[in-house]
């Protein structure tokens, strides 16, 4: 069996809300390239809060970006990136409405032969960059949502409504299908970046303008998400203000932003983004400004509003106590790629990387002694594609093979369950020397080589 892993089987048979893979961000200056985001595969599902934490510089909030569809020239989101969008009722309202933007996979179907497009360099990547072993496994859906389908003249440039179960011109009985992100533009856009994903950020005053009341601040969201006016919005903005367990809320709706302090901007700043009823929220370091003890209120009131909503989250922190408390399952990034992901016990319980292992120590009072440990050096900057563990200089278990071989991800040992680790002392049952054997074989395969 290989150890290759299968991230995406079918839509269908996921429940994630969001399905990231293969997302690679890419900032062109004048200087240099900056592959800010090389690779990146994790889902979201309904309900939970996957974190990412890392140091400074690791690609997080570019990541999040990319999912905001925020990165501006000279960034781009690179060929071959998908983040699918696996939500029924987003699908059938879009289908509805952008009629001549939906596809419905099966009316293509016929002019798909993954294996041919594969041989010819047609598609100008392996199959393991979509997670599989060869190339007839690769669903024609992946193809087209990583934008390979419109040289093949699949689809048009604009599309971007996939159906796969049920027909794109009957929208209300569709079964299956997604809005592929990456590929958004225009309304489509508009709607999907506030309506259906909404985004937190660090600084409450980068969302809010101080020269109009927070009251009407979410009344505006409201107008354009919800479609409220007048009486009806004041009400449900205040009502929203209470929710965040803003005292008061009533009289404050018509203050400035100025009038709040720091942790009751960040609670109206969390008003505005549920303003949109959205089905996925994106923190990035919420509370990271706050003092510590508002730090923790936010985060409970984040943990409330979650399980009310069924909220997907994205938690963004480079603190692994705030990881600690609120996520389910954990991507640590390091250098654009995410080298370690399993549920929050397992990573703290047994993490496999050596830089999970590293962030752990740094946390204060967790190493014996009172010197708190911190990793030598800092993050470099990716500017190639990786041909060798971008920790390795600063890995304390660093080996020769480290610096020649590009570690993939793989299972931490036989029986790991979510649990994944791109270090090659990985899978931890196999010896060194077999598991190094194992990520040259994916390594191979990744640059073109054996098809299998
Ligand atoms: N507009 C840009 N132009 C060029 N490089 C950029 C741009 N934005 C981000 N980068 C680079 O992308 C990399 C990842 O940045 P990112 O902001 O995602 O890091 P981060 O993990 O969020 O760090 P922090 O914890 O400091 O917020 C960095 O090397 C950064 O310099
Ligand atoms: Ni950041």
């Amino acid at each position: 069996m290989s150890l290759q892993q299968t991230p995406t089987e079918s839509a269908a048979q996921t429940d994630s809300i969001v399905e990231v893979r293969n997302l690679q961000t890419a900032f062109f200056t004048e200087k240099e390239t900056v592959r800010a985001v090389d690779g990146v595969s994790f889902d979201i599902s309904p309900g939970e809060t996957v974190g990412i934490v890392g140091e400074s510089g690791s690609g997080k909030s570019v990541t999040a970006r990319s999912i905001m569809r925020l990165i501006d020239s000279p960034g781009r989101i690179l060929d071959g990136s998908s983040i699918r969008f696996n939500h029924l009722e987003t699908v059938r309202e879009y289908a509805s409405s952008f009629p001549g933007r939906t596809v419905e996979l099966d009316s293509i179907a016929a002019e798909y032969d993954p294996v041919t497009l594969f041989e010819r360099g047609t598609i100008d990547a392996t199959p393991a960059a979509f997670g599989y072993d060869s190339a007839a496994e690769v669903p024609l859906a992946d193809v087209v949502a990583a934008g390979y389908g419109d040289e093949l003249g699949l689809v048009d440039e604009d599309d971007c409504v996939f159906v796969t179960e049920g027909s794109a011109d009957d929208p209300e009985n569709i079964t299956d299908g997604f809005v592929e992100i990456t590929r958004l533009s225009g309304e489509p856009q508009r709607l999907m970046r506030g309506g259906r994903i909404a985004m937190v950020f660090q600084d409450p005053l980068t969302s809010l303008n101080p020269v109009y009341t927070v009251g009407n601040q979410i009344k505006e969201a409201l107008r354009l998400h919800q479609g409220l006016k007048g009486e009806e919005a004041t009400q449900e903005a205040a009502s929203l203000l209470e929710d965040v367990g803003i005292p008061d809320a009533r009289r404050r709706v018509n203050e400035y932003p100025h009038q709040f302090s720091g942790g009751m901007r960040q609670r109206a700043v969390i008003a505005m983004a549920l303003a949109c009823d959205p089905e996925v929220l994106i923190c990035d370091e919420p509370t990271t400004a706050l003092d510590v003890t508002i730090q923790a209120q936010i985060l409970d009131l984040l943990a409330d509003l979650q399980e009310e909503r069924d909220l997907g989250m994205m938690f963004i922190t480079h603190d692994m106590g705030v990881i600690a408390e609120i996520a389910d399952r954990v991507n640590v990034m390091y250098a654009g790629e995410v080298v370690e992901t399993a549920d929050v016990e397992t990573l703290f319980a047994n993490p496999a990387h050596p830089y999970t292992q590293g962030l752990l120590q740094s946390i204060p009072g967790r190493q014996t002694g009172d010197r708190l440990q911190t990793i030598e050096g800092n993050v470099p900057t990716p500017n190639e594609p990786a041909t060798y563990c971008r920790f390795a200089p600063r890995c304390p278990k660093a080996f020769d093979e480290c610096e020649a071989v590009h570690p993939a991800s793989v299972p931490v040992d036989e029986d790991a369950d979510g649990h994944t680790a791109a270090c090659l002392l990985c899978p931890e049952h196999l010896s060194t020397a077999d598991a190094v054997a194992e990520h040259r074989r994916r390594n191979s395969r990744q640059n073109g080589g054996e098809n299998e």
